[in-house]
């Protein structure tokens, strides 16, 4: 089996108005990545491309040990994916769609899948076109998650579920990563659920990537510093800051790769170094962003 679930290399994909420009990141097999960007970075792309339902215009994609497309058909038996514009059959009940699914896999867990029915407060005799939106997309979790496939491929799947819902659902896929042999790439707009489970975080923007590493090298490279400084002294470039806010005596710094030593040479620039604090993930993700667009003049 290959210690890496899903390789990107300088991956591409244009559409009229976006291009998704020579992503490159890997997710290493038993971790649970997220994938954060605004609205149209191209999350749900990626998630496409991984598995198979569109094909990169140039680039590599593996997935399980399998190179896109020609090693698609192997890929796709392993591959559980859940998106909330997948639809069932709105006449069918679930439990008609657990012995559909269970029929075409034959890693289909029985005991498994009804665990999650209770679990998630289903019921098989319900119809599908019955289900409220939340219900829907835990539905659609549950005939992922049953299947036992080796990698899950998430695009939002908290959305519209509420915090007991969305908790629940936390709780199976952080389950589900404790056999290592299994991976999630998993995408939402909620950074605290991303801070909760993720191993690994990437971030894009407008088809970019803007970083993409270890959740817990983010939370201890990023750093923001308030000083006092004399409103009549300037701060020269530092290393590592990438934005500096003034507010009379108040400087605020944000720094994307703090060492210790920042604070001597600040406090050799006359200032003094108020408070270090460390930045949530949210925090990190909009200075990371904001970061990368003014350095490629946007
Ligand atoms: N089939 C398509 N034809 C043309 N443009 C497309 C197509 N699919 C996606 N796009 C464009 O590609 C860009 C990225 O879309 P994508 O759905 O990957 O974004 P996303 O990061 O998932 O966004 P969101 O958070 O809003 O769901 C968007 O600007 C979208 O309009």
């Amino acid at each position: 089996m290959s210690s890496t679930a899903v390789v990107f290399h300088n991956v591409e994909k244009r559409y009229p108005f976006f291009h998704l420009d020579r992503l490159s990141f890997r997710l290493e097999t038993g971790q649970i990545m997220g994938l954060v960007g605004p609205n149209g970075a191209g999350k749900s792309t990626c998630m496409k491309l991984l598995t198979g339902l569109i094909e990169a215009d140039a680039g590599e994609v593996e997935v399980l040990g399998h190179r896109l497309p020609a090693g698609q058909v192997e890929a796709k038996w392993q591959i559980g994916h859940v998106s909330e514009d997948m639809r069932l059959f709105s006449g069918a009940t679930l439990g008609w769609h657990l012995d559909f699914v269970a029929a075409i896999y034959p890693g289909w867990d029985a005991i498994y899948a009804q665990h999650l029915l209770r679990h998630f407060g289903l019921r098989g005799e319900q119809r599908v076109k019955t289900l409220s939106r939340g219900e829907h997309m835990k539905a659609l979790l549950l005939l992922a998650l049953a299947r036992r496939p080796a990698l899950l491929v998430l695009d939002e799947p908290t959305a519209g579920l509420d915090p007991v819902a969305r908790q629940e659902v936390i709780g199976e896929l952080m389950e589900v990563v404790q056999d290592d042999r299994r991976s999630i790439l998993f995408s939402s707009h909620n950074t605290l659920e991303i801070e909760q489970i993720c191993d690994q975080v990437t971030f894009l923007d407008r088809g970019r990537l803007v970083d993409s590493r270890d959740k817990e090298a983010f939370i201890e490279r990023w750093r923001r510093l308030s000083v006092s400084l004399d409103e009549t002294r300037a701060l020269p470039d530092l290393p590592g800051v990438v934005e500096t806010q003034r507010s009379g005596r108040l400087v605020q710094l944000t720094c994307r790769d703090f060492q210790p030593e920042l604070t001597a040479r600040l406090q050799a620039l006359g200032a003094e170094v108020l408070e270090i604090q460390r930045m949530s993930l949210e925090e990190i993700f909009v200075a990371n962003v904001m970061a990368k667009r003014r350095e490629m003049g946007e």
